[in-house]
């Protein structure tokens, strides 16, 4: 599908779509080519478990290391082989639409990126109907600001997430990082099949566990707040991907949270974002080949972090 399909800027597309028709845009696990949603998504859940147990049988790790008070606050470190102060951290938010998913279950890349000298820190947050929005936003921003104050000497702090995931993860473009007492070392972001713009989630069935109202999509929507925000440093890149078969709707946030950033890089010279459409991958793929070292996005994430 070409980006020239998902419509005008300006447009709301998802305004004329009746109910059903906004369900299914944002139901991901309709939109593979491969399997049926079912299989599609007991497959992701059966990758990422296999890829935890292996991460945690074969990699130096820290389980379930507290980043804050709360019982679900908490994160998973795994290390490289060779022992060193000063590593680059890629952080992992997994997806789940906020109300599925664990940590337990989502260390998908910790193989490819550790034997290659990167700490992996897969990060759990509280999920709805336990948690609001703006408290997985605040959680968010404390795990990483903890990862910061743990390691100080790191080598750069890169933040990755995966659909809800990838919308925390934006969230931290507009995090106020000095009433947390650091500013922490980011030089990355990549977002991957994300959720920008949460208004139209508020009319589909995922609205029933997160209870959004039109003031809590606004605030939580980094669609709408990034162009605002003074990026910190010029260095950073940030990387928008979706997958070939994500819904057209999934192509529209995408696209577009990229235009708003790449018209601020005009503005200010500052954020370098990029956007790439992944060739064959859907919703669920995109993330389960960060498995595998040769994948394409695995080799993007190593080649911005070492460049
Ligand atoms: N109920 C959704 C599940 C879903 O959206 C999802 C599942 C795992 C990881 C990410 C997901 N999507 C966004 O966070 C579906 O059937 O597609």
């Amino acid at each position: 599908m070409a980006i020239s399909d998902v419509g005008l800027p300006g447009e709301v597309p998802w305004k004329k779509m009746s109910a059903e028709e906004l369900e299914n845009q944002y139901c991901p696990s309709q939109w593979g080519v491969r399997l049926r949603a079912e299989e599609a998504l007991r497959t992701y859940s059966q990758i990422g478990i296999e890829a935890t147990r292996r991460a945690r049988a074969t990699r130096k790790s820290l389980l379930h290391v507290p980043y804050g008070d709360g019982e679900g606050e908490k994160l998973d470190i795994y290390f490289p082989d060779e022992a060193a102060e000063a590593l680059p951290f890629f952080l992992f938010f997994h997806g789940g639409y906020w109300q599925s998913g664990s940590k337990d279950e989502s260390a998908f890349m910790v193989d490819p990126l550790t034997a290659q000298g990167v700490a992996v820190v897969i990060v759990a947050y509280d999920i709805a109907p336990k948690g609001t929005l703006d408290q997985m936003v605040d959680q968010v921003t404390r795990s990483v600001a903890f990862v910061q104050k743990r390691y100080p000497s790191n080598e750069g702090i890169y933040l990755c997430g995966h659909s809800a995931g990838a919308h925390l993860a934006a969230m931290m473009l507009l995090a106020n990082w000095t009433k947390h007492g650091v500013t922490p070392n980011l030089k990355g972001f990549f977002l991957m099949s994300g959720v920008f713009d949460l208004e139209p989630i508020m009319y589909t069935s995922q609205n029933v566990a997160l209870q959004l109202t039109l003031e809590d999509a606004q605030r939580n929507s980094p669609q709408l707040k990034v162009a605002q925000v003074q990026p910190v440093d010029s260095t950073c890149r940030v990387l928008v991907v979706v997958g070939q078969f994500d819904s057209p709707e999934f192509h529209r946030q995408s696209w577009e949270f990229y235009q708003v950033l790449s018209a601020q890089t005009l503005c200010q010279g500052e954020w370098k974002a990029s956007f790439e459409q992944l060739h064959d991958v859907d919703h669920f793929e995109i993330v389960e080949n960060l498995t595998q070292k040769d994948n394409v996005l695995t080799q993007i994430i190593l080649k911005t972090i070492f460049q």
